[in-house]
């Protein structure tokens, strides 16, 4: 998979370049590329952004920088996300989509966001998402990319050491996941639960799915409604 951020914060991107996702890129499975959005500015002062048509708080980023930056870095085969508090709940199983793409071109706007004519535009030749993480306001997209990708990085082949950590992990399958311990087997006089520690792999798995069904009940249960229960799962919800 190719992805390309263009960003007037760059070096917020850095921490991209760390950990799996820098081990990813190491590997050649993300090949990843951060772009300066002045760039393809063409005034002394490099400038990105202006008033909003209509008035109103605020700036807007100017459409003829980031026009000239996806001519440039687009393919055809590439999707433009753009994190924004207006676009789709970015889920689980949009992180699975997307990372079944060739190439990602992530716009993180900044200000009042980027002038809707970019998007538009940029839609009359590639797949455009407005995905968002939550109802909440950030300073910009950033953060968000950083999000993103690393939730996309961690399903490509060969970059989880164990895929088995996909399957159990919360929101695969559209529960949370169960607690999870480890040892001491009593810390600060708080036992690990005996189950766990019985060896019984199919009582165990059976203790995990409950506990992950309880636990969404409580804590997500717009997820319940829509996960796969069996009989056992309506049991347990029941006792
Ligand atoms: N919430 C928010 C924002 O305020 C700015 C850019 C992106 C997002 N988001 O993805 O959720």
């Amino acid at each position: 998979m190719r992805v390309d951020v263009v960003s007037i914060f760059p070096e917020y991107l850095a921490p991209l370049e760390l950990s799996l996702i820098g081990k990813a890129r190491g590997l050649g499975i993300l090949e990843l590329q951060v772009h300066d959005l002045r760039t393809w500015t063409n005034d002394v002062h490099r400038t990105v952004d202006d008033t909003p048509y209509g008035g109103g708080p605020g700036m807007v980023m100017r459409p003829e920088p980031w026009g000239r930056a996806l001519d440039q870095v687009a393919t055809p085969e590439s999707t433009l996300i753009v994190p924004t508090p207006a676009g789709e709940p970015f889920t689980q199983r949009v992180a699975h989509e997307l990372a079944d793409l060739p190439h990602l071109i992530f716009a993180p706007g900044r200000y009042e966001g980027i002038d809707q004519r970019v998007l538009d535009h940029a839609a009359t030749r590639m797949n455009v998402r407005e995905v968002s993480l939550g109802d909440y306001v950030l300073f910009g997209g950033e953060v968000a990319v950083l999000v993103i990708v690393e939730a996309i990085t961690r399903l490509l082949p060969g970059v989880l050491g164990n895929a088995d950590s996909l399957v159990e992990e919360s929101h695969t399958g559209g529960l949370l996941e169960a607690p999870m311990y480890t040892k001491p087997a009593v810390w600060r006089e708080q036992p690990v639960p005996e189950i766990l520690r019985s060896g019984d792999h199919g009582r165990i798995a059976r203790w995990r799915r409950a506990q992950a069904v309880l636990r969404t009940a409580e804590r997500r249960p717009d997820l319940l409604a829509a996960a796969d229960l069996d009989k056992r799962d309506l049991d347990v919800l029941n006792e």
